[in-house]
């Protein structure tokens, strides 16, 4: 079966192969054999000389030709040797060791043995090295010597006695290595070969199959010549005989296995050709047209018409591979002169069958991928149609999100909200202990972890914004920036820094001591957004921006921006028609950043900086950078005024923590006094109180025009992440809360669309007040303390000061408004010849005039003033107790409170 799919004869296989082997064998073999006949010729001369000499008994164990081991054996005992030197050269050694009567050789031989006999070989030895015939070593006759030497001393004994024989005439001379006698040589003896017993087994098997003659089994003594003979009919036999006949038992199995693993080499080597050239006839047929990778349908429609036209040619393809195969010039090894004769019909149609079945199997397996392929194409496009829908909802639901955000945004505009960003700061260089009290911020919501002293667990405060100790700069402003940019709108903007000492006011406000241009504060990123922004409207409004740079130090407002050196104190004006308050202070125009830079520099170098034990480069006073920003609008001629204070509080930790003593002692309560009245103003505001307080310090009356009435405020508390100031960080948290909730009401821009006579009333109103303020200022040096609610502490005059200027502060919005109202201008008719010449009592009484006209469009009646219960709910800045509003009559200032309670502590 198999032969009938092989395309080459097996049998001439195995010819060829033992031919090459039988050629390999004959150029490496041929000089070694003929070299160990020589060899075996010499020792069997060597052997039958002995046994002639010492007879048959003695020469008994040893064969008449023995191989090299069987004539080590007989010779080991030196008996043979001692009585061999004996014939030849009587006495020459005189005491021969006889072997004990039941001695059995042992073949291998023993040391034990080789010493008992080691006095025989010893004396042959000597005896015949005196002779001068060509020794051995004792050694040459155990396991491993050499028998060729043993071999040639006999030789030369022989030769020796022979001379001897001969009469010994002259000096007998040994030759060397003569060649064996040539009786021996011409006449070779029948003698067993070790590979007979192969080759007759072989020529046994050989015969069996048509010749069952009873010499079939022919043994040891059927010479070489008769198998030569038997074996002629098999050129297969013939070359197997040939390479086996002068082989040892020993070599015939390397030579056998090595044949069979060169035939089964050349075998698969021929098996495979013919594979490759099966499948080559297969793939050719199976390359696609141009056309079947053009379209995979029609490929596929096309099938089975491809089918029958590639079998037949591949059948072609075949005969083709067949005629090459052909006998060529009767090169009869030739792969192709074989196969073409094994190359049958038959074979063809085998051959023909198969790529059928290939082609079943290919179509099918064609088909199969088409519609994997079709179910995979629909899959994806579902796939597709589900990530569309999945990403149009999920920008739908960002939309919606964003929507939210605008949503709340504007809720937080139009309610007026003061919003409050928390910043956390990360830990200083080398005072991170591992301890933080921040456990996470989540969506604008910062969970502190609390000790047992502060009621141990998590607390969790939420504001508009919390920034993480990771938070950059970016971030930071990045959320300020739209509240900036609506100073160019017309709005006030207040963003003030607080926070405990330490706890990173300058650096969100300033920036770091050493600036760089990435490390750049609030404050120089704010003015530098303005100016791109005004560049950027240039075309539409022309903005003139000016600043002022003021401290509040130990409650006296002092400009930062001498270049003298000089501490003129400063008067604030609150509701100046140009919103300058402190007008006294300089007032530079700028135009770059640079110009900011400067102007601040010069200003950090004026500010008054005091080192506390708390942190070195501690501010102990409230600095103000004042923007202030007019545009006149070129097409419609409007005119807008903006004012924005960015305000780096004083720290607001408690007096007692910082250690102070004498003049820090000092402005410690300042600060703390006017923190307590930034609270107190706060929390009349978030009570939406008639009246807010603001002239109670410095700070507030400084901040009036943009911590409520329709300012947009922004404050940036800030906390150490140190758990020793947990105490205040957590009233600083606190108090920011409470302020997240004020609501100023809606901002409103300050444009000035009106008619020019109207704007003049305004004006006339506006300098008639500060006229006003002056003079009652004037009048109050002179007059009584009027107020018990006044500290004693404080300046009496200042408090009834401050009581006036409030309750004519209460007035101003309605006049304000009755005066925009057209209808109600006929009223006021108060020409600007006439405004300057007003005196004290004449303005008095135009504002009281004013108040009733207003009146009808006064805003709903203010809310009763609140319990003291309900006050104390309200929660004041850090490290403050209890609340003070000047509407609380029985209360004693919340400043006065502690600096008492400071003093009574020191
Ligand atoms: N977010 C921050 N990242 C890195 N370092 C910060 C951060 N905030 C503050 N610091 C560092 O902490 C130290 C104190 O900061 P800073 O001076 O701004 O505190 P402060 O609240 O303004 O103090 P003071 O009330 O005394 O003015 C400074 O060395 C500052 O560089």
């Amino acid at each position: 079966m198999a032969e009938e799919v092989l395309q080459f004869n097996v049998a001439s296989m195995v010819e060829d192969v033992l031919q090459q082997h039988g050629k390999r064998l004959a150029d490496t073999d041929n000089f070694a054999s003929r070299r160990a006949q020589e060899a075996s010729l010499r020792r069997y001369e060597a052997a039958g000389w002995v046994r002639k000499m010492v007879g048959v008994v003695l020469g008994k164990d040893l064969p008449a030709e023995p191989s090299e081991e069987d004539f080590r054996i007989g010779l080991r005992s030196g008996i043979i040797l001692c009585t061999l030197l004996n014939k030849v050269q009587p006495a020459s050694v005189p005491k021969v060791v006889e072997a004990p009567v039941d001695t059995v050789i042992i073949p291998d031989g023993t040391a034990l043995t080789a010493f008992q006999y080691f006095e025989n070989v010893r004396n042959f030895l000597v005896a015949i090295q005196e002779m001068g015939i060509p020794t051995f070593e004792v050694s040459d006759l155990e396991q491993g010597g050499k028998s060729s030497r043993i071999v040639n001393c006999i030789v030369a004994l022989k030769s020796y006695h022979e001379w001897k024989q001969s009469g010994g005439n002259g000096v007998w001379k040994f030759s060397g290595n003569p060649r064996p006698c040539s009786t021996a040589v011409a006449k070779p003896h029948h003698t067993r070969r070790n590979s007979d017993l192969f080759l007759n087994f072989l020529s046994r098997n050989s015969s069996s199959a048509g010749d069952a003659s009873p010499d079939s089994s022919i043994t040891d003594d059927i010479s070489s010549a008769d198998l030569t003979e038997m074996c002629a009919s098999s050129s297969l036999q013939r070359l197997v005989r040939e390479l086996l006949a002068d082989k040892t038992a020993e070599e015939i199995p390397i030579i056998v296995e090595n044949i069979i693993s060169e035939v089964k080499e050349e075998f698969e080597r021929r098996l495979e050709k013919q594979t490759k050239l099966i499948t080559t006839g297969l793939q050719d047929k199976d390359v696609p047209t141009g056309e079947e990778k053009k379209d995979a349908y029609a490929e596929m429609g096309a099938a089975s018409q491809d089918e029958s036209d590639s079998t037949s040619c591949m059948s072609s393809e075949i005969e083709a591979t067949s005629n090459i195969r052909k006998p060529n010039g009767g090169a009869g090894k030739d792969f192709c002169n074989k196969a073409s004769g094994t190359l049958s019909l038959k074979h063809q149609d085998l051959q023909h069958r198969t790529v059928e079945e290939l082609r079943k199997i290919l179509y099918s397996t064609k088909q199969g991928m088409h519609v994997l392929q079709l179910k995979y194409q629909e899959d994806v496009d579902s796939l597709g149609k589900q990530v569309v829908r999945l990403a149009s909802q999920a920008s739908g639901y960002q939309k919606v999100l964003e929507e939210n955000r605008k949503l709340y945004n504007q809720v937080q505009d139009l309610k007026g909200n003061i919003r409050v960003y928390c910043r956390v700061r990360p830990f200083l260089p080398g005072k991170a202990n591992g301890l933080n009290i921040l456990d996470e911020i989540v969506d604008n919501t910062l969970t502190i972890q609390t000790s047992a002293k502060h009621g141990k667990g998590k607390k969790t405060f939420t504001f508009n914004k919390a920034f993480g100790p990771n938070s950059t700069r970016e971030e930071v402003f990045a959320d300020t920036q739209p509240l900036i940019r609506s100073v160019l709108d017309g709005y006030n903007v207040c963003i003030f820094a607080y926070g405990q000492t330490g706890s990173g006011k300058t650096y969100t406000m300033t920036g770091p001591k050493e600036l760089t241009k990435e490390s750049l504060g609030v404050n120089y990123r704010a003015l530098s957004d303005l100016f791109e922004i005004s560049e950027e409207r240039k075309d539409t409004i022309v903005y003139n921006i000016s600043v002022q740079m003021m401290e509040i130090y130990n409650e006296q407002v002092r400009d930062l921006l001498v270049t003298d050196g000089g501490n003129k104190r400063l008067e604030i004006r609150n509701n100046s028609s140009n919103g300058i308050n402190v007008p006294n202070a300089n007032l530079v125009n700028v135009t770059s950043t640079s110009d900011v830079i400067n102007l601040m520099n010069l200003g950090h170098k004026n500010r008054a900086v005091g080192s506390t034990s708390m942190n070195d480069r501690s501010s102990r006073s409230h600095s103000c950078l004042t923007v202030h920003v007019q545009g006149k609008d070129l097409t419609s001629g409007t005119t807008l005024r903006g004012c924005m204070h960015l305000v780096d509080l004083a720290g607001s930790e408690r007096c007692d923590k910082t250690d102070a003593v004498g003049e820090r002692l000092k402005e410690a309560q300042h600060i703390n006094r006017s923190l307590s009245a930034l609270g107190d103003v706060i929390a009349a505001l978030a009570q939406k109180n008639a009246h807010v307080p603001y002239r109670n310090s410095k700070l507030t009356q400084l901040l009036q025009d943009s911590l409520g009435g329709q300012a947009k405020t922004l404050m940036f508390v800030h906390i150490s992440p140190e758990p020793d100031a947990l105490g205040e960080t957590l009233s600083t948290l606190k108090f920011a809360e409470r302020v997240s909730t004020v609501e100023l009401g809606a901002a409103k821009s300050n444009r000035d669309t009106s008619a020019p006579e109207v704007k003049e009333l305004k004006e006339q109103i506006a300098t008639l007040k500060a006229a006003l303020a002056g003079k009652e200022e004037a009048s109050l040096h002179v007059s009584s303390p009027t107020s018990s609610v006044c500290d004693k502490t404080e300046d009496q005059s200042k408090c009834c000061s401050r009581r006036l200027s409030l309750d004519s502060q209460d007035s101003w919005p309605t006049i304000q408004e009755a005066v925009s109202s057209p209808s109600r201008r006929q009223s006021l008719d108060i020409s600007a010849s006439t405004r300057h010449s007003l005196d004290h009592s004449q303005t008095q009484d135009y504002i009281q005039k004013s108040s009733m006209i207003a009146s009808k469009f006064k805003r709903p009646a203010a809310k009763p003033v609140k319990t003291e219960e309900t006050r104390s709910q309200i929660p004041q800045p850090s490290g403050r107790v209890g609340g003070h509003s000047p509407m609380n009559k029985t209360a004693r200032p919340m400043s006065t409170l502690v600096r008492r309670k400071t003093a009574g502590g020191k």
